[in-house]
């Protein structure tokens, strides 16, 4: 059953469009990476699904309701970034307290071991934590709340490598014991890949790519060797990056379509067939321009 369901939807702030036309139903109780590079519509997505932001155009259903400013979607939703509005007044124990009595499937008890293990004092104040220390304490509000549709718009910004590691753990172990729709952002593919079940791929505001993470590490396969062998193998593939390396010599990904018959005959040929790291495949089908860094500084 699909929790979430966007169809077309569009998204413009004054002259800029941030959402372009993005498509795709979330299913129930996954964890879904959505990925992107810097400004591909992530978070104007995320916070359009939340019901902080109305979309321009088209259709989104979350929990079978229209998100915007509405109370069943609120009540059942949580979205965590780094800029969550937490009182001022309040004291952390404070806040936890009240986050008790607005979700409902609120579990004390893990806000309370969290805080206890992530070193937290009771009194401090959200405005006076480090960045690190602020998204770590939403994520334990994050976690603690058991919403059906939790989402964690790049949660780990600020984190040090241990705390990061922390919540990716303790993330996959209360999902596991409380399965619900997870939604996932991040620009690092590498850091959440063991996490997802699925991955959604948001490029330049519409979504460029939905699939199980299985098959996303499968869907592409590199050969490198000489151009005018390596040509005619892929000539009925879809290319995803070509790289010269020197007069005659290519690198390329292609889909993943290959016969063992076809892979047979490129290695005796001389050209080597590699697999292809998702992390890789994502800069290669999420990069603006071909070319890369070194092309600005080989101007003129
Ligand atoms: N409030 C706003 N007013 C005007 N433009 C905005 C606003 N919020 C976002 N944008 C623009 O919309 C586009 C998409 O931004 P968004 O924050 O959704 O991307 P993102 O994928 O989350 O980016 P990042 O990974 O860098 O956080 C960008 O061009 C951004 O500058």
């Amino acid at each position: 059953m699909s929790v979430i369901e966007c169809k077309d939807v569009t998204k413009v702030y004054g002259n800029i469009a941030a959402l372009k036309g993005a498509s795709f139903a979330i299913e129930e109780n996954k964890i879904t990476g959505i990925i992107g590079r810097n400004g591909a519509g992530k978070s104007t997505m995320l916070k359009i699904l939340a019901g902080f932001l109305k979309e321009t155009s088209g259709e989104v259903q979350v929990l079978a309701e229209h998100p915007f400013n509405n109370l069943k979607v609120s009540a059942n939703l949580i979205y965590v970034d780094d800029q969550m509005s937490l009182p001022t007044s309040l004291t952390l124990s404070e806040i936890l307290e009240c986050a008790g009595g607005f979700y409902r499937n609120w579990d004390k008890e893990l806000a309370k071991r969290l805080f206890d293990y992530f070193s937290f004092h009771p009194k401090q104040r959200h405005n006076n934590l480090s960045k690190g220390m602020k998204s770590t304490f939403n994520m334990i509000i994050g976690l603690a709340a058991r919403c059906a549709v939790t989402i964690f718009d790049e949660p780990t910004i600020g984190m040090d490598e241990a705390v990061r590691k922390d919540f990716y753990r303790a993330l996959l172990k209360d999902y596991i014991a409380y399965p619900r729709t997870i939604l996932l952002s991040s620009h690092h593919l590498h850091e959440v890949e063991d996490l997802l079940e699925d991955v959604l791929i948001i490029k330049e505001g519409k979504t460029l790519l939905h699939v199980p993470l299985t098959d996303f590490k499968e869907m592409a396969m590199g050969l490198s060797g000489d151009l005018s062998i390596v040509n005619p193998l892929i000539s009925d593939k879809e290319v995803y990056h070509l790289e010269e390396n020197g007069i005659k010599r290519t690198y390329v990904v292609v889909e993943n379509n290959f016969t063992e018959a076809e892979l047979h005959e490129a290695k005796v040929k001389g050209i080597d067939v590699s697999p292809v790291s998702s992390s890789d495949l994502y800069v290669f089908l999420t990069n603006k321009t071909k070319g890369g860094i070194d092309d600005v500084f080989n101007q003129g």
